[in-house]
């Protein structure tokens, strides 16, 4: 994607760009029900996309009950901590919609040693995702996929992740993987991403979300300053 033109939709503010985000989630899954009869999607970790959930679970005529939920990366932390992932979904999305418990895929953060916890996340995949919602960092990462670490040139489908600047392992998809989901969403919001985005743009730097195949972003205009028009 380096330099090449963007598929950015770029609204006013960060939870106009999540609305739009859970507007596109409801499309999505109505289409992959009524072509496939379900709906996989994974989640993004970090605090945006508890914007697009509080938009989420009050939207109508979503087919809950055929979406499958999986994540696309998670610390190596339990369900109950503050910092889970699959806690923030389960706390402000997944327990205000009826998706069925057995359709609701947690990777396994707590689990030692953490390279067991990916191999059997791996397992449990479908073929193809239809989405894949993803978030930025400052940096550029995107699941945990951060600049510098050896999860980004694995072939797995999910992989234990050591980040340096970090002290304690991740779990992330990788990019075979994310790539070869139907789509790829990033919820992006917040000055702080300007210069990522701009660096993305213009092919500048080495971003790991620069290896994103033909994502769709929804940005807020902040996340928007420092593109070259
Ligand atoms: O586990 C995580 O933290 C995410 O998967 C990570 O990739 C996140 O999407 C970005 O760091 C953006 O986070 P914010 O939405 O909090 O800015």
């Amino acid at each position: 994607m380096k330099g090449a033109a963007m598929n950015l939709r770029v609204f006013p503010t960060a939870q106009a760009a999540a609305d739009a985000a859970a507007e596109a989630f409801a499309r999505a899954a109505r289409e992959a029900v009524t072509a496939r009869g379900a709906f996989h999607v994974a989640l993004s970790g970090g605090s945006t996309p508890r914007l697009m959930y509080a938009t989420l679970r009050d939207l109508p005529d979503i087919p809950w009950k055929a979406v499958h939920i999986y994540f696309g990366d998670e610390r190596s932390v339990g369900p109950e901590s503050q910092d889970s992932n699959y806690g923030t979904a389960q706390r402000e999305l997944l327990s205000y919609v009826p998706v069925p418990a057995s359709q609701i895929h947690r990777m396994e953060g707590e689990r030692r040693p953490l390279e067991e916890a990916a191999a059997a996340y791996a397992a449990l995949l479908p073929e193809r995702l239809d989405v894949n919602l993803l978030g930025m960092g400052d940096d550029g990462h995107t699941a945990s996929l951060f600049p510098g670490t050896a999860a980004l040139d694995a072939g797995e489908r999910v992989v234990a992740n050591w980040v340096p600047q970090q002290d304690t392992g991740r779990l992330t998809m990788t990019f075979p993987e994310i790539n070869a989901a139907r789509q790829r969403w990033l919820l992006v919001a917040g000055g702080k991403k300007a210069e990522a985005l701009a660096d993305v743009q213009a092919g500048r730097g080495d971003h790991p979300v620069a290896r994103l195949h033909d994502p769709v972003w929804f940005v807020d205009t902040a996340a928007t300053g420092k593109l070259e028009s």
